[in-house]
């Protein structure tokens, strides 16, 4: 089990994952080798409530993509249990029902690829109307202009193609897009990353304005830790397919507890010039690693051959997870020595 914590009650739960388990034969480097096994997620488990945006981060190849595609049943797991919106998908049979595929939405960083290049604007948010809804033309022309307005667009965009968009119009148009059905859930797959700075805060607030008004829920799966601090009420911290942190977004991101999570903070560039800031201490992973005898398998924690605080234990299994003060969990064997005496002491427990 990794590090979920569950911030509301699980009558709440709008999305459950537990213990979820998917290997890749091959690897994207070498798709051809059916020996070569990519374990892509690890014995996640998350939980999402009602009306809530979680964010799961980490770095690339952590493994984030491939959960968000378990939960939209892009991809079927080796194991573990994963319910969304009432359904339990380990009960469908190969892909998602319809009735499934409405409940549960998804936006992905690049809208061109998820937009027909060949349809307008009206056209590509009448389809799922029209696959999903009985009703007439009248009817769908007017949910569509609503949809627009409700995403920030006018009636002028109705017959644009999506190259003629910008590229946060065309992000606006694949949120109105997964909106038409009336999902409780929508998986945000990195939805600003591939846009300008200023666009990306336009993009954020809308869906906050979004889920505000309707109640959903939010997977914001995302690589900028500030971009989360902001957008999200809970965070889990990914690393090689397990969770190491999860928590409230603002004690996650403002005193992270595991090694790796600081790690990852601390490469975070600080917006505030050199010459204002306050002297940092001595860095956080210089100081050389203990020497622990073996090194890991494969059922170790994955950031043993990076961790100050590693122990033997480390090498052969993975931690059950350890309550944070403040809330959440992190996944360490040294949690003692991780939390002992609040972060300040964990930063320098890192830098002996
Ligand atoms: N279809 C696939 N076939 C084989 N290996 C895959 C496939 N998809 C992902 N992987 C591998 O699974 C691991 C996790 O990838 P994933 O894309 O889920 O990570 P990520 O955290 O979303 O990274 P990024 O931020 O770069 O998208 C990586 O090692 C990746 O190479």
């Amino acid at each position: 089990m990794t590090a979920a914590h569950r911030p509301t009650a699980p009558d709440d739960d709008v999305l459950t994952v537990e213990d979820l388990w998917v290997t890749f034969k091959g690897g994207r480097r070498r798709p051809w080798s059916a020996r070569t096994l990519v374990p892509a997620v690890s014995g996640a488990s998350l939980f999402l409530a009602q009306g809530r945006t979680l964010g799961l981060v980490g770095e690339s190849g952590s493994g984030k993509t491939t959960l968000g595609r378990a939960v939209l049943r892009l991809i079927t797991p080796d194991r573990g249990a994963i319910t969304a919106a009432g359904f339990q998908l380990d009960r469908f049979r190969g892909g998602a029902p319809l009735e499934y595929r409405r409940a549960v939405q998804a936006v992905f960083q690049d809208p061109l690829g998820s937009l027909d290049p060949l349809m307008e604007v009206r056209q590509i948010l009448d389809e799922p109307l029209r696959i999903h809804f009985d009703l007439d033309s009248r009817q769908r022309q007017a949910r569509v202009r609503e949809l627009l307005e409700m995403v920030g667009l006018s009636a002028a965009h109705l017959t644009r193609y999506p190259y003629e968009l910008s590229g946060g119009q065309r992000q606006r148009v694949a949120i109105a897009k997964a909106l038409a059905v009336d999902p409780r859930l929508i998986v945000l797959d990195e939805p600003v990353s591939a846009l300008d700075v200023s666009v990306q805060s336009q993009i954020v607030n809308l869906l906050d304005d979004i889920r505000r008004d309707r109640g959903i829920s939010y997977l914001f799966i995302a690589h900028d830790l500030a971009l989360v601090r902001h957008a999200c009420h809970d965070v889990a911290v990914m690393y090689r397919g397990r969770i190491m942190e999860s928590g409230p977004a603002d004690r996650v991101c403002g005193a992270p507890r595991h090694p790796y999570t600081r790690l990852l903070f601390d490469a975070v560039p600080e917006p505030v010039p050199r010459a204002m800031r306050p002297p940092r201490p001595a860095r956080r992973f210089d100081a050389p690693l203990p020497d622990v005898g073996t090194g890991p398998t494969p059922a170790g924690c994955p950031f043993f051959h990076r961790c100050p605080l590693r122990t033997q234990a480390c090498a052969t299994a993975f931690p059950a997870p350890t309550a944070v003060p403040g809330g959440g969990q992190i996944a360490c064997f040294a949690a003692d020595r991780a939390l002992a005496g609040g972060p300040s002491s964990t930063v320098s427990a890192l830098s002996r």
